[in-house]
């Protein structure tokens, strides 16, 4: 069976937190709310969208609500790749990864719609076989059955898989599915994310590291 390596996409594949702060701030201020510094809002990414405005309107004092929920989601899709450019090296460790063999899918808690436009604005989806996002199947990471969703959609299993992450919500995911994790050392996450995973500290470090792990 072809071996599959799984990317997180937001502070994985894509630094991805300036369009997503842009986005938050227009939500907090049509709120008449305060917005966020940019390592706040790197803070509250991770686990979805609907985390991420939980977290923004708790740490304004108010509720939760759907409409803002909807508001952000909109103005998030249309506006997702204005400033979010793949980090460096990321599209040529891609295609050194392909070139090798390997299958790719992404694995994200963005929801799928963002995450498909984002992929074709950066010219990025054309590597991919398979994406799950935060809303394509009824649970998300850190579940296993997100990763494992997004492999059987792929036609793979997690027995040729590598996945490679910034947050603990990938570490997790990927423990629980019984699959190798690279944590990616210039993602949002904090190092002690990694719990153990081996840490690529650059992008150009993953062909290596991902063939040492299913080789
Ligand atoms: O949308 C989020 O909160 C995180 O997305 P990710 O799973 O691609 O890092
Ligand atoms: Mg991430």
């Amino acid at each position: 069976m072809s071996r599959i390596a799984v990317f997180d996409l937001d502070g994985t594949l894509v630094d991805s937190a300036p369009d997503i702060h842009a986005s938050l701030d227009r939500l907090m201020a049509a709120l008449g709310l305060p917005g966020f510094t940019r390592q706040e809002v790197i803070g509250m990414v991770g686990d979805g969208v609907r985390a991420l405005i939980d977290k923004a309107l708790t740490a304004r004092g108010m509720p939760f609500d759907e409409a803002s929920l909807a508001t952000f989601v909109s103005d998030y899709t249309e506006n997702a790749a204005q400033e979010t450019r793949p980090f460096e090296g990321i599209p040529a460790a891609l295609e050194s990864l392909a070139a090798a063999g390997w299958r790719l899918a992404v694995c994200t808690n963005k929801p799928e719609l963002a995450a498909r436009h984002l992929l074709e604005d950066l010219g990025l989806a054309r590597w991919f076989a398979a994406l799950g996002g935060g809303d394509t199947f009824p649970v998300r990471k850190p579940d296993p059955a997100h990763l494992l969703a997004t492999l059987a959609k792929a036609g793979a299993g997690p027995e040729a898989a590598v996945m490679i992450g910034d947050h603990r919500n990938d570490v997790q995911a990927a423990a629980g599915a019984g699959v190798p994790c690279i944590f990616a050392g210039w993602g949002y996450g904090p190092a002690e994310m990694a719990a153990g995973a081996p840490v690529a500290r650059h992008p150009a470090e993953l062909p290596a590291l991902i063939a040492a792990l299913r080789g």
